[in-house]
């Protein structure tokens, strides 16, 4: 029997990874983490049993131990905490549902313990790809996609060769405000940008989807697990959220993955790999389905897609200042301390600022965050 780790458990993706292990049944949950929703991490303890619960802090992990004395729980809090859950001797897999490049050191200290990792915590790889890839290689761990786009490509790319793709198709929905004009953004609030076309998710990637910056993010994250130049992997929107991604290959044929909007798909593809199990999501009516829609993305409106290319293209630290930019204008929007369009002046403004480092160490990359949003702090917070 397979047992997993959980960080992030009461989030999106963490609460879908649970579905998934309630549904098939023949998964044990080792440990579960949250950051400060205790009320669920407390039903999850009494549904799943983990051994280790972790949350964000020692107060929240204070009120945790009261409401389950009556487990076998043990509490910890904070990044000891993820470590030593990411390390769990008892746990084969840790699932990053995280939200954020907090998720950077448990997931190294993952790889370091030799757990594969069902990865959806696309933040860690874009800004520490070129220390996790060669790190899972040295510690013979695999890195399995769950972000939906990336584990559609890793289906298409069974069996096919490396040197046999001519490109990586990853497609977008274009988001809430696909055919918007910038006049129109200006004064786009975060209530009218929750609201994701096909796709119920944690806030902060929804309004990833909102600015395109999560495809941006999806790039730069499709370039570390499959090894492919920049030039190689296209964008393509297919706003009904069908056609997952695409393989193209050199002979011209293109594998397309293609099913229900519904994560607990690609998460029961990586729990599982290389089995397929029975679907735990409703498939697709062919005999409703009149028609698949592509169209080019609005790069010219939604800048995520060029500032995480120039992220990508200048590299090193970079790509560390484009991803912690965006997560604290993504913050501030949320607050409604800033507008829409400004997270975008927000991501360009500290990557003018920034002076990179080629070939950031662990140290660097958690230094250049801190740089970042201290920078964002002095000039767009109270
Ligand atoms: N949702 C989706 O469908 C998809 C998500 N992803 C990626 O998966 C990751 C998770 O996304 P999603 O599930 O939507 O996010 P959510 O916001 O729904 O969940 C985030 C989880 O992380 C916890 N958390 C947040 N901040 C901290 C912190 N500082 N310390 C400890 N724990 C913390 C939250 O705890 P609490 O509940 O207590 O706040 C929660 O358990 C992201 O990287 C996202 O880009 C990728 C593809 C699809
Ligand atoms: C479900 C998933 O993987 C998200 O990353 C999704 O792709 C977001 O949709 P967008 O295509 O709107 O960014
Ligand atoms: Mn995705």
């Amino acid at each position: 029997m397979k047992t997993i780790a959980v960080m992030g458990s009461t989030g999106s993706i963490g609460t879908q990874t649970l579905d998934v292990v309630r549904r098939n049944g023949d998964i044990q949950v080792a440990g579960l983490s949250a950051n400060r929703n205790v009320e669920l991490l407390e039903k999850q303890v009494r549904e799943f049993h983990p051994l280790l619960a972790v949350a964000g802090s020692e107060e929240a992990a204070a009120d945790l131990r009261v409401r389950i004395a009556d487990t076998d729980t043990r509490v910890a809090s904070g990044m000891d905490g993820l470590i030593e859950l990411a390390q769990m001797p008892e746990s084969d897999v840790l699932v990053t549902a995280i939200v954020g490049m907090i998720g950077i050191r448990p997931t190294m200290a993952a790889i370091e313990a030799g757990k594969d990792i069902a990865l959806a915590n696309k933040e860690t790889l874009v800004t520490a790809g070129h220390l996790i890839m060669p790190l899972a290689e040295k510690n013979r761990v695999r890195i399995l996609p769950v972000d939906s786009e990336h584990c559609a490509l890793f289906q298409c790319l069974q069996g096919g060769k490396h040197g046999e793709v001519y490109k990586l198709w990853i497609t977008a929905s274009g988001g809430p405000f696909r055919g918007k004009k910038r006049e129109e953004l200006k004064n786009m609030r975060p209530e009218d940008a929750l609201k994701h076309p096909n796709w119920s998710m944690g806030a902060k990637i929804t309004i990833d989807s909102a600015t395109l910056v999560n495809k941006g993010l999806e790039i730069i994250e499709a370039g570390f697990l499959f090894d492919m130049p920049l030039d190689k992997i296209g964008v393509v929107v297919q706003p009904q959220s069908l056609v997952h991604s695409m393989v193209e290959f050199c002979d011209g044929a293109i594998l397309a993955q293609i099913s229900e909007p519904d994560m607990r798909l690609p998460i029961e593809y990586a729990l599982y790999y290389p089995e397929r199990r029975q679907t735990v999501i409703p498939r697709v009516d062919f005999h409703t389905l009149r028609q698949i829609a592509f169209e080019e993305p609005d790069t010219e409106t939604f800048s995520g897609i060029p500032l995480a290319l120039r992220a990508a293209r200048e590299g090193g630290s970079m790509r560390t200042v484009f991803n912690a930019a965006n997560e604290q204008a993504v913050a501030l929007f949320l607050q409604k301390k800033i507008g829409f369009l400004d997270i975008y002046d927000i991501i360009a403004q500290a990557m003018d600022h920034h002076r990179r480092i080629p070939d950031p160490d662990l140290g660097q990359i958690l230094e250049t965050e801190k740089a970042t949003r201290d920078w964002i702090k002095g000039r767009w917070s109270d």
